[in-house]
Parts: C-alpha cells; structure tokens; sequence
C-alpha cells in the first residue's frame, strides 16, 4: 500500500480514464488524495481468515475502519467503491456462505459505497454459485450497482461473467493481459482478461467501446515488460493472426 504516489506519479493520464486507489483505511485515503486518485476503493472480505491476512483486522473491524474513510471522501467530493473479497470461497476458510456476502455487501453499500464489486478472489467460482451470490446481493442492492470481479484460476471466470450478465449485471473488473492475483490468497491467479471480455461480448453483439488492436499492443507492452505470457486466449490467438510469425 505505501507506494501510491510512485504509481500515480508515473501515469501519463488519460482524458475518459477514472483513477482509483485501494485505500483499507484513513492513511491510505489521505495517500490517495494526496497523490490525485479520481476515486477510491475499500475492500472487505466476505471470510474472516482473509481478512486478517489481507489487511490484519476482522471484517467487523474493517469495516469500522471504512467509515473515516467515507467521511473525508464525502468531504473531499470523491466517490468511493466497495470490495468484497472471497464472495465464492476463501483460502483460509473454505465455501462462504451467500447470505454473508450479501451482508457484507450490504454494509458496505449503506456506508455509501456508489458500487460494490464481488470478488472471487481465488477464482473458484461456478456459474450456479455467482448467480446465487448475485442473487442474495442484489436483494437490497441495484443488480447496476454490482460488479464482477473474478479471478480466473480454474478457468471459469469467463462462464461466471456470462452467467451474471443473463441476471443483468453489467459492470465487470478485467485485467489486460489477465494480470493481477493476490499474494495474500495462495493460489489466486490472475484477474479476468479484459481481451476476453472483450472478444465474448463484441461477439454477442455488446458494443464495449474497447479498441481490441491497442488492447492487444497494451497486453503485449505489459508482458515484455514483466516478462511473463498473457494469460488471455482471446489475446494470443488475435496476435498469432494479427503476427503470424509469432
Ligand atoms: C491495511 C494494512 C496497512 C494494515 O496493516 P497494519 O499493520 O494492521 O496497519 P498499522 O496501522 O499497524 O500500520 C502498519 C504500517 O503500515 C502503514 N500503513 C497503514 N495503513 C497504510 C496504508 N493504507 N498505506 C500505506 N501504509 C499504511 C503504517 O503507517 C505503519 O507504517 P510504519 O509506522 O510501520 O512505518 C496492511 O494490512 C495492508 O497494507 N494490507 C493490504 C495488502 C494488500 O495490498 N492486499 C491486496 C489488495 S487487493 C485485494 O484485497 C482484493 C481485491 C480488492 O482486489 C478484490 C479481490 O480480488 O478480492
């Protein structure tokens, strides 16, 4: 958490692009502010065992913790997004239940939250188990202000997407590339590709405004830079077409 003002010093901003910090409590709402972020996040957990890795508190407590953060973000004029973590299973605390998501969810959402985000943060989800964790969610809280945010580790990210836009979801957190995990949720892989999305949705005939050849120049950017392969079906195939030779 403590590098937000390198990150942020180091981005050529962008006009249309909303930048976020994740900010677990008041010193990091206040490094965010300081270093220009647009809006901020807070991120609970739906599973008490990733909590206490995560940001060393209970959710009880975290979410306590959240409450200054709303207050000088209302104060400054910034919106805030809310988190919850392991919504379809835990590292440490196995299956969790729905309705403890939709709890925590809620809570978050009565603190002001302008949009929650479902986490499954190791990625073990199934369709029938995002549309119930929708389902419980979206019982106090707009289906329009939910948002998926499925980590692909078992490969079911994309089917969990599918499944939650049937429900009439539409907000989904991808990463180019499928960058992303979480070092303290063993086993987590990367985030959903955002070429995959992409290339499902402008196939269903969703109009996603994403310019898939600079997508596909940004994913290869990152990787050569991490030095790591894309993650993204989508992106290796359109680039083995777009570059034959490889
Ligand atoms: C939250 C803490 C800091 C609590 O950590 P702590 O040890 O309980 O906090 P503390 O108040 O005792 O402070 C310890 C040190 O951290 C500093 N500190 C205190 N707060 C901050 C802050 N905000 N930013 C920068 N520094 C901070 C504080 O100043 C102090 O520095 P020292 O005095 O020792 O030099 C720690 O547990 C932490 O950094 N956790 C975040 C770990 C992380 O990055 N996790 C991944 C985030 S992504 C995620 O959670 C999942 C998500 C959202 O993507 C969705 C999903 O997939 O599920």
């Amino acid at each position: 958490m403590a590098d937000s003002q390198k990150v942020f010093d180091l981005i050529h901003r962008q006009p249309g692009i909303i930048y976020s910090a994740l900010t677990p409590n008041l010193k990091g709402f206040e490094a965010a502010l300081a270093a220009g972020a647009d809006e901020v996040a807070v991120f609970a957990s739906a599973s008490e065992g990733f909590s206490q890795k995560n940001i060393n508190c209970s959710i009880s407590e975290s979410l306590k913790r959240f409450e200054p953060v709303m207050a000088a973000a209302k104060q400054h004029g910034l919106k805030v997004r809310g988190y919850v973590s392991c919504v379809m299973g835990c590292p440490y605390d196995g299956d969790i239940r729905p309705s403890v998501v939709a709890d925590v969810a809620d809570q978050l959402w009565q603190m002001g939250c302008y949009e929650i985000s479902l986490g499954d943060t190791i990625g073990v989800g199934t369709p029938y188990k995002a549309k119930i964790v929708l389902e419980q969610t979206s019982r106090n809280i707009p289906v329009l202000s939910l948002a998926a945010h499925f980590h692909n580790t078992y490969g079911q990210a994309l089917a969990n997407v599918y499944a939650l836009l049937e429900e009439g979801l539409s907000v989904i957190d991808t990463s180019v590339a499928g960058l992303g995990g979480c070092p303290y949720a063993p086993g987590a892989s990367g985030n959903l590709a955002t070429e995959d999305v992409v290339y499902m949705l402008e196939g269903m005939g969703i109009k996603t405004g994403v310019n898939m050849e600079e997508l596909l120049k940004a994913a290869t950017f990152i990787c050569d830079q991490l030095g790591i392969p894309s993650r993204s079906n989508a992106g290796f195939a359109l680039s083995r077409l777009i570059h034959p030779s490889g």
